[in-house]
């Protein structure tokens, strides 16, 4: 729901860029907010700055995430707008809070090359390859969401990131509170 706490709409969009790790989420978020001057929030260095965990997964490589810790950290700015949020994972975000829900997808081979190239192998590697191959965030995402502010995007090519970063900046240019 575009809605702030004061019932009125927000100023600012906030968007979501979800999708498989390799789909070009902070490519994509990062560029885009350069593009629209909006917030660039990369929920996973955020949760290693701010210690918003409860220590380190062994088994996938990563650390396991506080949601709570995350969506209390996030909250003022959240209801301020404004914000590009890049993570692998939706359903812990208050809804109320987005207004644009964007994941990118990614061919198989092309993210396998990607993700190899990022050093990942054995189990994570095929967790994260068949994460994709099961489009489990584009179904998170409408489950989680409002279908019609859900979007799937391809991101295989270097022009894939611009067309999307355009189209995305003119939602954001004609977006009025
Ligand atoms: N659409 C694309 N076409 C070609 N290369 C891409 C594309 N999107 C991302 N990449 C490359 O793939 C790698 C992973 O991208 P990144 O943005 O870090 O993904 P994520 O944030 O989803 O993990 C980077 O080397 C990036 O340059």
């Amino acid at each position: 729901m575009a809605r702030g706490n004061n019932g009125t709409r927000r100023p600012k969009p906030n968007l979501l860029i979800t999708g498989t790790p390799g789909t070009g989420k902070s490519t994509t978020a990062s560029a885009l907010a350069e593009a629209t001057n909006l917030r660039y929030i990369c929920v996973g260095d955020l949760v290693k700055e701010k210690n918003l965990h409860d220590g380190w997964d062994n088994e996938f490589g990563c650390h396991i995430i506080n949601e709570d810790l995350v969506c209390d950290e996030l909250e003022d700015v959240m209801v301020e707008g404004g914000n590009i949020v890049d993570y692998h994972g939706c359903d812990f975000f208050p809804q109320r809070w987005f207004d644009r829900v964007v994941v990118l997808r990614t061919e198989n081979s092309i993210l396998y090359d990607r993700l190899t190239n990022r050093g990942y192998s054995g189990t994570k590697l095929s967790n994260n390859l068949e994460c994709e191959l099961y489009q489990i965030l584009l179904e998170e995402a409408c489950d989680s969401y409002e279908e019609e502010i859900v979007t799937a995007l391809q991101s295989n090519k270097i022009e894939d990131i611009s067309n999307n970063v355009e189209s995305l900046t003119e939602w954001i240019r004609t977006w009025r509170p």
